[in-house]
């Protein structure tokens, strides 16, 4: 794969999306700045080519809709996590209704972060992204395998389990909205970023499970993300794989120029 700038037109229509994921960093205060400090750099043609989102944690996610709302920024927002049940003594949890309340679009769902520090097995997974679809947020499913899976070569049919798994049971017409992230663990957060041609692989095989599943129309339509140490630096590269439909951003995303940047390439701007 030698092609290294990002494409200047969506790929079979799809829209490239860039995601930032806070994780748990900013207070709501310091993510009012951050969002206006990202509209300010992003022009209205950047943000038409390609959807920028942010997903702060929850303590930020009302100062968001705010600001959001109250400027009428074309800057989209989500959940980084929800709980499996609707409401009831669920201590600590967020249920898919409050961020639906809240005009959340997107919501994470089976971060590799919840899946090992926080035990959430494939049929938890699975349990949220209906929760999500029930309240109408659009789940951004996380799967991606260890760097054990990846040394044994295994690293694609994990992947795709994964993404059976996490679906199963669901039709086709509900699957219309839903974004796939495909995060390596062992490119989050150390600087190692896949090579464009293992990012590929992964969102293709990916693609190819969905339209054996749900029909080639469907396949053509979900946007599949890549995530894991994505910078400005690689975005285009990350982004040239035909199957990669946009990024999902940690660190980078803390930052409003780094990230605006990353949003631009994803718009085919340099
Ligand atoms: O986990 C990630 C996004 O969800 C990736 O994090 P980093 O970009 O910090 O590696």
């Amino acid at each position: 794969m030698a092609r290294t700038k990002a494409p200047k037109a969506p790929r079979e229509g799809r829209r490239p999306l860039i995601a930032g994921n806070w994780k748990m960093h900013l207070t709501h205060l310091e993510a009012i700045g951050l969002v206006q400090k990202l509209a300010f750099s992003l022009t209205e043609p950047q943000l038409e080519a390609a959807e920028v989102v942010v997903v702060p944690p929850f303590t930020a996610l009302r100062s968001v809709q705010t600001l959001v709302a109250g400027d009428k920024l074309e800057i989209g927002y989500g959940a980084q996590d929800l709980a499996a049940a609707d409401s009831g003594a669920y201590t600590g949890d967020v249920s898919g209704a409050m961020l639906a309340a809240l005009a959340c679009r997107y919501v994470l769902v089976g971060h590799s972060e919840r899946r090992t520090l926080h035990g959430e097995d494939d049929a938890v997974v699975a349990a949220k992204v209906q929760a999500a679809l029930r309240h109408g947020l659009v789940p951004i499913l996380c799967v991606g395998e260890g760097l054990d899976v990846r040394r044994a070569g295994t690293h694609v049919p994990h992947c795709t389990d994964q993404l059976d798994l996490a679906l199963a049971g669901l039709s086709t017409e509900q699957l219309q909205e839903l974004v796939i992230a495909y995060e390596p663990v062992w490119a989050i957060g150390t600087g190692e970023v896949a090579t464009p041609d293992d990012a590929q692989e992964v969102c293709g095989a990916l693609r190819a499970r969905l339209a054996e599943r749900h029909g080639p129309e469907l396949a053509a339509g979900v946007r599949i993300l890549y995530g894991g140490s994505v910078k400005a630096g690689n975005t285009a590269g990350i982004l040239a794989g035909p199957d990669v439909d946009g990024a999902l951003v940690g660190g980078a995303s803390l930052d409003a120029d780094e990230f605006a940047q990353i949003c631009r390439t994803a718009a085919g701007g340099s």
